[in-house]
């Protein structure tokens, strides 16, 4: 990994995307299974019942021996879904075997928006977020599109609120990045290699 100290946000994220789309599928393989072991004895992870995930998209870490894992444990779980209305926002759809997924204008896989399947984001106990770098604080830097930050909003304010658990390989770590004042910061973030816990 190059240095990645003093870039910009923009470049930070160019070279931390074409980092993890080289990543072979051995390595890929290795990376989701030990991040799996990550999680297991955590006890958002464990104690969870209502759980946001994500599918794996732009040579992500792959989520799906976590995913696998819940489905085992009969968690109710939730994908994120571009919301038709709201712009900028996502909506957590309840995602089962039944679901039938389309792809979103980003190419990624989402359950058809439905009101009656849409769980609102403060009744979900556990999120669990896709992002392109992170730093030793909690800080979160994601596609730059601001949609967990707007959905996730609510968390400014007292209330019931759900864990946030960012999924990322190890080397997505990077020095401190400058938090804005939109940013939710995150609970843990899981890697490959441990579980970073904030707060
Ligand atoms: N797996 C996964 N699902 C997710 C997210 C994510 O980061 N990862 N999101 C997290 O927010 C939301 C989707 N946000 C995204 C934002 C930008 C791009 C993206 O590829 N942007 C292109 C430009 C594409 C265009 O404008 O047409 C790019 O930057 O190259 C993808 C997803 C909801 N679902
Ligand atoms: N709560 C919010 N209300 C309004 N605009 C917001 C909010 N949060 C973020 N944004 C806007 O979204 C844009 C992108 O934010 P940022 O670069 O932090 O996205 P990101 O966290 O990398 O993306 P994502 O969450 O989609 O992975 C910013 O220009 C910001 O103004």
């Amino acid at each position: 990994m190059p240095s990645t100290t003093m870039l910009s946000k923009p470049e930070l994220r160019r070279q931390m995307r074409n980092q993890r789309r080289r990543l072979t599928q051995p390595q890929r393989r290795q990376a989701a299974a030990q991040l799996l072991h990550s999680l297991r004895h955590n006890r958002h992870f464990q104690y969870s019942r209502h759980i946001a995930v994500y599918l794996t998209n732009d040579g992500e870490i792959d989520t799906g021996p976590l995913i696998r894992d819940l489905q085992r444990r009969g968690k109710c779980l939730y994908l994120p879904v571009l919301h038709p209305l709201r712009q900028g926002h996502l909506s957590f759809l309840r995602w089962d075997r039944h679901t039938k997924l389309v792809k979103n204008r980003f190419g990624i896989r989402e359950p058809v928006f439905g009101r009656s399947r849409s769980m609102p984001a403060r009744f979900v106990q556990l999120v669990c977020m896709p992002l392109v770098a992170f730093d030793q604080q909690g800080n979160r830097l994601g596609m730059g599109g601001g949609f967990y930050d707007r959905t996730l909003a609510f968390m400014h304010q007292p209330g019931q609120q759900p864990a946030l658990l960012g999924c990322a390989y190890d080397w997505q770590k990077t020095t401190a990045l400058a938090a804005e004042p939109w940013d939710i910061p995150l609970s843990a973030i899981a890697t490959d290699q441990r579980l970073y816990r904030f707060r």
